[in-house]
């Protein structure tokens, strides 16, 4: 069976920075690849769009292919959504089949500030995008963490379920869901940046148009 590869995010909106990286790194590391939203995403303020916005603009985003899927199941739990939660819940319902935590290279950085985070290491291998704007540049507790999971992600790291740390070339995409809510609360249409399917979603423009981006 294939690795089991997700990216969590806030997707406050999705956009095409997430899916291509997504689709990049299932060609990457052969993976299977879900895309996973938070319900109360930690340590930022909470979404502009609701839960089930954010989710109907990710089905929209989805549609039409079938390498990448949806997995809502941070949406049903009270709380914070933190990874280590769900990744214990995946471990115990996948075995022994290798899990890859995916992040952008911004996400990784503030790893040592997430809940359990030393755990993640043995429920899962972590792969980094690069992301234009955030250097390589690790505090030293995530430094002593990695030293010795580096591997190369064309390499033998799936015989293992757990513990290596990938990192993922991926196409250089400047696009960010803070600087699109910023252009829909002015008024602009991102449209480019944007997968097409959300534009038929209804109501959603509104939603950002009235926030203050
Ligand atoms: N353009 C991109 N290139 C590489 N990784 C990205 C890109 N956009 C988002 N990611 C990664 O996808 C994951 C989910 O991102 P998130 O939903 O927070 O989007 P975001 O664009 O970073 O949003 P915001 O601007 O609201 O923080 C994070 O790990 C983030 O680093
Ligand atoms: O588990 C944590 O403590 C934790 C702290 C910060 C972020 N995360 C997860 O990282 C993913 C990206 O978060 P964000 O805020 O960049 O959208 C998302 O799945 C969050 O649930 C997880």
């Amino acid at each position: 069976m294939k690795p089991l590869a997700i990216l969590g995010g806030t997707f406050d909106p999705v956009h095409i920075g997430h899916l291509c990286v997504a689709w990049e790194a299932s060609e990457l590391l052969d993976a299977e690849v879900r895309l996973m939203p938070a319900g109360v995403p930690p340590h930022r303020t909470p979404p502009v769009a609701s839960a089930e916005q954010r989710v109907a603009l990710l089905r929209a985003a989805l549609a039409g292919q079938d390498r990448l899927q949806l997995d809502p199941r941070e949406l049903g739990r009270d709380g914070p959504s933190y990874s280590v939660d769900t990744l214990e819940a995946l471990r115990a319902e996948q075995g022994d089949r290798p899990l890859v935590l995916l992040m952008g290279a911004d996400a990784f950085a503030s790893l040592p500030s997430w809940h359990r985070w030393s755990r993640l290491f043995e429920l899962a291998h972590l792969g980094v995008f690069t992301r234009p704007g955030f250097k390589a540049a690790w505090p030293a507790d995530l430094d002593a963490a990695i030293t010795g999971r580096l591997v190369d992600p064309a390499g033998d790291w799936y015989v293992r379920e757990a513990g290596s740390v990938l990192q993922l070339e991926v196409t250089p995409l400047e696009i960010s869901a803070t600087r699109i809510r910023r252009l829909l609360a002015e008024g602009r249409v991102p449209r480019y940046l944007l997968p097409e399917g959300v534009f038929d979603v209804p109501g959603w423009l509104e939603v950002y148009r009235r926030s203050p981006g």
